[in-house]
């Protein structure tokens, strides 16, 4: 009889428990739904779930897409077109692979092509130190939890429980929430790590290694799309992609912008004299730095102009990236230059540019991309570059 009380009590207080774990359960989903909406990170039922729903660890991965838009973006109908060539695949639920130059403009179209979606973005970048942990997330020990069994009143059962703590990484934390993946610079990481992908491209399932049982696999949410991005010196080079891989992407290749839009571009990214007759005398605009003056439109067109027949004459890559620097440095080097005093220079003066000041800029910024290329020392670069002006 005694036996019989006790078994009941016990079947009450796992169904008590039971009821507990599932309003803590229903507590955390909403705090989780509440922070998700705070992020703007929704699925299609409205509904918002990240992985500790599962149980699982995967917080931090996931970027809204007005933070993860490019600002500023130049949109002229260059960018436009690959822009629409790049969601209209990813429409067709094909996985993209931006392929160009160092310096071109790759990662901001992935960025905005991946926020105009509308979707949560996951944003990553290759390197050596890649692994398929490092894609898809792994065991980080254990996690002890007490558990408090109360068979009678008054006496209760402490038990300590270790279970295994799964950490989500980025591609799981993309696939289960239906993220856009941004793969920067895929090609830099081993071949290896991107096993994974294949399964996830394919068969819409993601393979969780050394996971077990029926969390084996998540399934890939339908809004999963995936930009990968690569120059294309080092995508041909050392870590040359599975071919099943590549197989299952679709290429866009990225080449160096019209003029028109190069000179926009860096135009977003320097303070642009006003060159009205009546314009006030110009300020940087930026209160922290008072050395940098205005370029007016001339001078952008210079920078971009002198780009782009370096881009020619040079054997290596001159993107739009090193129009950007140089004209962020003229910006500089040329207000000093030019103010003839020191009011003018406080007030952030309206460069004034010369053959000179280019060379010794573009030397500059140039610089670094010496190594293994025919051109031995800086000083020959900058005849090189002197010549070219
Ligand atoms: N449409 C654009 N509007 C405004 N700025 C742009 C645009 N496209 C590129 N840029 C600017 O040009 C520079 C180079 O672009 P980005 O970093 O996207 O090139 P990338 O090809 O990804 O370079 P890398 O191969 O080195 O990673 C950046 O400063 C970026 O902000």
């Amino acid at each position: 009889m005694a036996e019989d009380t006790s078994r009941k009590r016990k079947v009450r207080g796992r169904k008590i428990r039971g009821d507990r774990e599932q309003k803590k359960r229903r507590r955390a989903r909403k705090e989780l739904a509440r922070k998700a909406s705070r992020n703007g990170n929704h699925d299609e039922a409205g509904t918002a779930a990240t992985s500790e729903s599962t149980g699982d660890e995967g917080g931090g991965h996931l970027e809204s897409p007005e933070t993860v838009a490019p600002e500023p973006f130049v949109e002229t109908d260059a960018v436009e077109s690959l822009r629409e060539r790049i969601t209209g695949w990813l429409a067709a639920d094909q996985p993209v692979h931006l392929i160009g130059p160092t310096g071109c403009g790759k990662t901001a179209l992935a960025l905005s092509a991946a926020a105009a979606r509308g979707r949560p973005v996951v944003h990553i970048n290759g390197d050596e130190a890649v692994d398929t942990a490092t894609l898809v997330g792994t065991y980080a020990g254990g996690e002890r939890y007490e558990e408090r069994d109360e068979f009678v009143s008054g006496v209760s059962k402490k038990t300590q429980i270790v279970r295994d703590r799964w950490v989500d990484n980025p591609l799981s934390a993309a696939v289960r929430e239906g993220a856009t993946l941004v793969y920067n610079e895929f090609s830099r990481s081993d071949p290896a790590a991107h096993n994974v992908l294949l399964s996830v491209f394919e068969e819409g399932v993601l393979e969780r290694p050394g996971k077990r049982g029926r969390d084996r696999t998540i399934d890939v949410h339908p809004e999963f799309r995936a930009i990968l991005t690569s120059n294309d010196a080092e995508y041909a080079g050392v870590h040359r992609q599975q071919d099943a891989l590549l197989d299952r992407v679709v290429g866009v290749h990225v080449g160096h912008y019209d003029a028109e839009t190069e000179r926009e571009i860096v135009r977003t990214h320097v303070d642009v004299a006003d060159t009205r007759d009546d314009a006030e005398p110009s300020d940087s605009g930026d209160p922290n730095n008072d050395e940098r003056g205005a370029l007016d439109p001339e001078a952008i067109g210079t920078v971009v102009e002198t780009t782009r027949t370096l881009r020619e004459e040079l054997p290596f890559v001159v993107g739009t990236r090193a129009a950007i620097t140089a004209a962020n440095g003229i910006a500089v080097f040329g207000t000093q230059a030019g103010a003839e005093s020191a009011q003018q220079q406080t007030d952030g003066g309206q460069v004034s540019l010369d053959d000179e000041l280019l060379a010794d800029v573009f030397t500059d910024v140039l610089g670094p991309k010496l190594a293994g290329t025919e051109i031995d020392d800086v000083s020959t670069l900058r005849e090189r570059i002197t010549d070219t002006l």
